[in-house]
């Protein structure tokens, strides 16, 4: 669903992303691990076509980022790590704007408005200026924006930052559920979330896929030590 190879990516002279090669298959939640400035974001970006790429391929459903970018598009909720969400809108107007940009006709972002803001729980806010809502109110607002069009793939980056732990455990509840029906690529440096709510992982460190698979397959390859032994081993973080 998702196809990712040899894709690099230089800011100036500065390789964030080098030569990264990974597929996610249909109906994955696969957690993007990784330390600070590993190159997750800026992965990320490029795959939702805000970014591009300095060499490389990706497709996404089999559409590619960089020749068939609007298809490519169509195809993907992206929730960028700070939603650029405009302040001065009500939460459902907001919305509504975004079901027109992302070409869904008045009745279908109707009938989508509702069934994000119940999936969201954001039912309660939908005549709320953007402005007046706290930090994980807003990140509900990406998250539901991500998927107004029912896109087939999601792409989540870090979407529990700054949440509480009441509404990282709801967000995490949510994006399991979600996996039944979207192929899902979530961002994280929380390992717990990665072993909550993901099937496999791809961990990064300096700009390189470091080690891929399954949860248990990953665990295997570490010799059986947990999740975060392995990752502190791979990124060279000391407690
Ligand atoms: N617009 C930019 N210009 C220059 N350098 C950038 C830019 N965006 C990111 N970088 C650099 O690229 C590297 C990768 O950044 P990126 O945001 O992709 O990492 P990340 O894995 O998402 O990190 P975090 O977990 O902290 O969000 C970092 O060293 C960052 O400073």
């Amino acid at each position: 669903m998702i196809s990712v190879k040899n894709l690099t990516k230089y800011y100036g002279d500065y390789p964030a992303v080098r030569d990264i090669s990974f597929e996610v298959s249909k109906g994955q939640v696969v957690g993007f691990l990784g330390p600070n400035g590993a190159g997750k974001s800026t992965t990320m970006r490029i795959l939702a076509g805000f970014s591009t790429a300095t060499s490389g391929q990706a497709t996404v459903d089999g559409k590619d980022v960089f020749w068939n970018p609007i298809e490519a598009r169509r195809r993907i909720g992206y929730m960028p790590e700070s939603c650029p969400l405009y302040t001065e809108m009500r939460v459902e107007e907001y919305l509504r704007f975004r079901g027109g940009l992302k070409g869904l006709n008045r009745s279908t972002t109707r009938k989508r408005i509702d069934f994000v803001l119940e999936r969201c729980w954001l039912k309660d806010q939908r005549r709320q200026l953007i402005g007046t809502l706290s930090k994980g109110y807003r990140q509900r607002v990406g998250l539901a924006d991500s998927l107004l069009a029912d896109p087939p793939v999601l792409i989540l980056d870090e979407p529990t930052a700054g949440l509480d732990p009441t509404q990282i455990r709801e967000t995490r509840k949510l994006i399991r559920e979600l996996g039944n029906q979207h192929t899902i690529l979530l961002s994280t440096h929380i390992l717990s979330e990665v072993e909550m709510a993901c099937d496999s992982v791809i961990m990064i460190n300096q700009g390189k896929v470091a080690m891929e698979g399954t949860l248990e397959s990953i665990r295997h390859m570490g010799g059986n030590r947990s999740l975060e032994d392995i990752f502190v081993q791979i990124t060279g973080v000391v407690d």
